[in-house]
């Protein structure tokens, strides 16, 4: 359980991340203070789980306090879910053209957008982890480019993509939002249990 003060540091590097977990937890509050604190943590190659546990056990030893990280997989269903965790670097490279272009040839444009949280309640406690998953497809950018890929996901049963949509529109969709409130309900539950009976 979080220490007296009832914090929870948020660790990440990105910005838009800090932006769209503050929405969240406004709308769907916690009896705990979540607050983003900026640090660009290690990512090891492997599955969402194992990297979003290795960022947290990373985050855990520089705080020494609860904390709670998330990492974003973006997978190409016709390339068997590459780029996943190594979107962020396709997209340095090759920006929003290039990742279309990727797709070119083949019929299948879908794509899948992943959020894996991890957070971890203490020294000492075991991770939890909650996945939210979206699926879409890839198409050419539409909306302004602010956040990461946005402008080239159209989750399914939207005609907009996320670039297009309000924070209000994005969030029933958002893959983010999935995770978040999984791990919301994972600490109402942490916060009703007696002192010591938490499993975390
Ligand atoms: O909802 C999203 N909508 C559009 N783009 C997004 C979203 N969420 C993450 N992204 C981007 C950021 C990065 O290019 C890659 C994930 O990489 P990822 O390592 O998880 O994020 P990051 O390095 O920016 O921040 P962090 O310090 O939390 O690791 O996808
Ligand atoms: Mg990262």
């Amino acid at each position: 359980m979080p220490g007296e003060s009832g914090t929870i540091h948020f660790v990440t590097g990105n910005a838009n991340k800090a932006r769209e977990l503050a929405e969240f937890f406004a709308s769907n509050p916690v009896p705990f203070n979540i607050t983003p604190t900026s640090l660009d943590l290690p990512e090891i190659q492997g599955d969402p789980e194992e990297i979003a546990m290795y960022k947290c056990s990373t985050a855990m030893e520089k705080l020494q306090a609860p904390v709670l990280v998330e990492d974003v997989c973006l997978g190409f269903n016709a390339l068997h879910g590459l780029p996943g965790p190594y979107i962020k670097q396709f997209l340095q490279k090759l920006g929003h053209d290039g990742l279309n272009r990727m797709l070119q040839g083949f019929e299948d444009q879908g794509a899948v957008a992943m959020c894996t949280v991890a957070y971890c309640a203490g020294p000492g406690c075991t991770p939890v982890v909650v996945v939210g998953k979206t699926e879409g497809k890839i198409v050419p950018a539409r909306g302004p480019s602010s956040f990461g890929w946005d402008p080239i996901f159209e989750p399914a049963g939207s005609a907009l993509t996320y670039g297009e949509m309000t924070p209000a529109q994005k969030s029933p969709y958002s893959h983010r939002h999935k995770a978040l409130k999984l791990l919301r309900d994972h600490l109402l539950a942490a916060a009703a249990a007696p002192e010591g009976q938490s499993s975390t």
